[in-house]
Formats: C-alpha cells, structure tokens, sequence
C-alpha cells in the first residue's frame, strides 16, 4: 500500500438550482424575474476536507439563502444580481477568496388579453413554449381526431388562494387568499367531425385556455382546470371532449424576517417537487362513452 500522502487539489462548495422569482409590483402592474442560481465558494477550505473542521464553511444552506435574501432589493440583471452575491462573499468572508456563481433566466410572455399584455398574468412564449399535439385514430369507417397541447406554461402572481380545505392532524398547510399560481397545460382535445381549420381551431383554444386561466380569481387549480374546459367547449361545438393534466407548481413565498426583512409576496421558491397533479376530463353530458377512441392515447405524445 503507498503511504504517499493524498492531498486536495481544486475545491468549491454551495447550492445549485436556487430556483428564485421575484415579483415586482407596482400598483397593479406586476413584473416577473425567474433565475435558478448556483453559489460556489472558493477559498481555503483545507482544514474542512482534511481535519473535519467547519470553521470556514459558508453553511450551502446560508447560500442558498442569500440568494432568496438578495433578491429582496431586486434582480435587475443576473449579471448584477452574481456580482452582488459574490461580492458579499469576499467582502464577509475573509478566508473566501471568489467563487463561482451562475444563473439560468427564463423570460415569461404576458399572457395577451384583447390585444393588450395582462398586468399580473404570464406565459412561456418563443422557444419555452407549449408543444403542439395531434393524434389521429381510424377504426374502419371511422375517424377520430385528437388535438392537444403539451407543457403550456402559465403563471399569475396573484387572483389566486386556497381555503376551506379539511383540516387533520397532518394539515400543515395555511389558508391563503393571494398566492401564486403556475402551471405547465398539458391538454388533450376529442374532434365530432375531421372538417375542421385545425389551425384556426388550435390557436383559438389555446388562448382560451391562457385567457380563462388570466379571468378570475382562482379558488384551486381544480375550479381553474374546470373553467378552461368549459370556456374551450362552449366556444368550438366542434370538440366533444377535453382532458388535462396540470402540475401545481407550488411557489412559496419565504420568510425573510430571519434577515430582518419583508416579504409581501415578492420574494419565491420555485419548488420542482413535489409538486401538485390535478388532472380531469370536461365533457358535453349528453356525449356517449369515448373509453374506446382514449384507449392507447399517450399522456405526452
Ligand atoms: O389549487 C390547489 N389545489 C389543491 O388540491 C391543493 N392542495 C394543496 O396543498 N394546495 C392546493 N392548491
């Protein structure tokens, strides 16, 4: 066995996929910076690695944090929001000599509400849009046409709660008539007839689906799902039947009065799980059994 002795090269610690929105707010108007931030620390650290010595280690947890901290006073842009970070860093800390901070930004759309952007309602547009879906089935003389889309993601920062749940000893979760809201639409729709302008038809449901979502306040995303269903049904006599699956992507507001600071609902955690599943299916009462036509249709094509 060598005794050579076995010695650390190159180091850094911290926390990756700080997942941070802020909210800004100014009256009504509500702006939206979404960045997932990783925070390494560089600096000596020797004593850690070798002797089991957490005299210098920045606690991941107290980075992660920071970044929810710092986002307090603004993102403004995630180049000035890094530096801000890593400053701090080197400034407080004197045996961190830099680091490594990084963060991916995602831009939201406001949702389009008679021609004119939503003030507190938002959509992935461009490249993180939704991914349009069809399905056709054909069982002998018969036709079925399926049309959906897949990962539409919406958010609104506020018109949304959650009360009047039951309550049992495993209940932790607070009442709340302003939350955030978000979602990513995955829906399938079931065609009456093939003659149809499937384009036409597609970018109208869709935006149903981003108007009805923006239109009211929300009691649960259950009552959301159920008012974009009917709004698509009432609207296209052409389509019988729509089933949806939407994650409840849970933002949390944190609480920052451990730093001395305030956070009316600007400052969130982004959680990617858990996360909520509500899904159901919106369908014309009259309209027969479809098990048949659904069979073997794919929850994401
Ligand atoms: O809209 C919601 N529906 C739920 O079923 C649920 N459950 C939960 O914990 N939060 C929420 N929010």
């Amino acid at each position: 066995m060598s005794t050579e002795k076995i010695v650390l090269g190159d180091n850094q610690f911290g926390k990756a996929e700080n997942h941070l929105v802020r909210v800004t707010k100014d009256g009504d108007l509500h702006t939206i910076e979404d960045l997932t931030v990783v925070s390494q620390l560089h600096g000596d650290f020797a004593s850690a690695y070798y002797d089991g010595n957490n005299e210098h280690v920045v606690p991941t947890d107290t980075q992660k944090n920071t970044v929810f901290a710092f986002a307090k006073d603004g993102v403004g842009s995630p180049e000035e929001f890094l530096l801000r970070l890593g400053q701090h860093y080197v400034d407080d800390f004197e045996w961190v000599t830099g680091g490594r901070w990084g963060a991916r930004q995602v831009s939201w759309d406001r949702i389009p509400v008679a021609g004119a952007g939503h003030d507190h309602s938002f959509y992935r547009g461009g490249s993180g849009g939704e991914t349009r879906t069809a399905i056709v089935k054909i069982d002998g003389d018969a036709k079925y046409v399926i049309s959906g889309l897949q990962e539409l993601s919406v958010l609104k920062t506020t018109q949304s709660g959650f009360e009047g749940f039951p309550v049992d000893k495993y209940t932790t979760l607070p009442e709340t008539t302003d939350r955030i809201l978000a979602t990513s639409v995955t829906a399938r729709w079931l065609f009456n007839t093939t003659d149809v302008d499937f384009n036409a038809s597609y970018d109208s449901v869709k935006q149903i689906l981003l108007e009805t979502f923006t239109n009211h306040y929300s009691r649960a995303l259950q009552e959301t799902q159920y008012l974009m269903g009917k709004a698509v049904l009432e609207a296209h006599p052409e389509i019988d039947e729509i089933k949806f699956s939407m994650p409840n992507l849970h933002h949390f507001a944190l609480d920052l009065s451990p730093y001395g600071l305030e956070n009316d609902n600007e400052v969130f955690w982004a959680a990617h799980s858990p996360y909520g599943l509500i899904e159901g299916t919106l369908r014309r009462e009259s309209l027969g059994d479809t098990d048949k036509i659904w069979k073997g249709v794919p929850a994401f094509v």
